[in-house]
């Protein structure tokens, strides 16, 4: 039901590869991703490195609490985001990391560029997590490659729109489900991604669900090595409705879990208007948008 993807057979343009990648964009909106660039041990570094974060004192991750800072990098409370309108503000944490431009460059000024936040503690957390940013932007930009080739676009057709990407890497952290979690509480409640691809590495332990056409929900889980990669709105818009930012959620359990979403959004000058039509729509201004309605720090303002 969920296509599973070798990353090196994508790149050699494998057919099977291929046909499977056309399969994960135009229906389901999900797949998984091996054989990449990305080892287990690597990603089990990652996610120990935020674990490690998380279990830090609530006084002391205050002091990274993005809503002091109005932008997106740094700490996220409990109870910060709220992806669903409908639903509760999410019960997890989340640490959020972007692309790191130099103290002179003028797009720094913009908030979806603003400079990172890194916590002191543990003292490692900037050099994995700002090392792990610049890999996993690599595998994300194969497999973009992948995706439109799946489509009939040339492998190089979202290149150019990814040179200053507003990627935006997340490490989550749910503690098991609140007693007092109710029908409106979730881990994450049901969104859509905002950007073009989110590759996400998991711990491997189960809470994320995929929204089935038709109703329900596909439970889907990734050993660290293994990566779930999903679409987000702008690469719908981008490619006409053809590839589908499907919904999902984590209600949560009693395992606590961690999950390292990476975002992978354009350039924010990056046209994301449908191909072969002159509607622009700037990635930039979608992403903002969508922060503004999520972030429950930039919304009260
Ligand atoms: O934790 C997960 O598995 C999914 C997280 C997610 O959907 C998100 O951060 O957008
Ligand atoms: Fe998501």
């Amino acid at each position: 039901m969920i296509p599973s993807i070798d990353l090196q057979a994508l790149r050699a343009s494998d057919p099977a590869a291929v046909e499977a990648m056309h399969d994960a964009a135009t229906g389901v909106g999900f797949a998984t991703v091996h054989n990449t660039a990305l080892s287990g041990a690597r990603v089990k570094e990652v996610i120990e490195c935020y674990r490690s974060f998380f279990k830090l004192p609530e006084a002391e991750k205050q002091a990274y609490n993005m809503a002091n800072t109005g932008s997106n990098r740094g700490w996220g409370a409990a109870g910060s985001e709220q992806v669903d309108p409908d639903a509760n503000p999410d019960y997890k944490q989340y640490f959020d990391s972007g692309v790191s431009l130099p103290a002179d460059n003028p797009l720094r000024e913009m908030s979806v560029y603003a400079p990172n936040v890194w916590p002191q503690n543990p003292p490692a957390f900037k050099s994995i997590i700002s090392s792990y940013y610049n890999e996993a932007r690599g595998v994300a930009m194969s497999v973009l490659r992948g995706v439109a080739q799946s489509i009939g676009a040339p492998r190089d057709a979202f290149d150019e729109g990814f040179e200053t990407p507003m990627a935006l890497l997340r490490g989550n952290y749910y503690p098991s489900r609140p007693d007092w979690a109710g029908a409106k509480d979730f881990g994450i409640a049901t969104h859509t991604d905002y950007g073009c691809l989110t590759l996400l590495a998991t711990d491997g332990s189960p809470g994320l669900e995929v929204r089935k056409r038709g109703g329900g929900w596909i439970p889907i889980s990734a050993e660290p090595g293994t990566f779930v990669i999903n679409f987000g709105e702008m690469m719908e818009v981008w490619t006409d409705g053809r590839v589908r930012a499907t919904p999902h959620r984590v209600v949560g359990g009693l395992n606590e879990r961690i999950s390292v979403p990476l975002f992978f959004n354009p350039s924010h000058d990056t046209n994301v208007g449908p191909m072969g039509t002159d509607q622009v729509v700037l990635a930039g201004e979608h992403l903002a948008a969508r922060y503004e309605e999520t972030y429950v720090h930039l919304n009260k303002k």
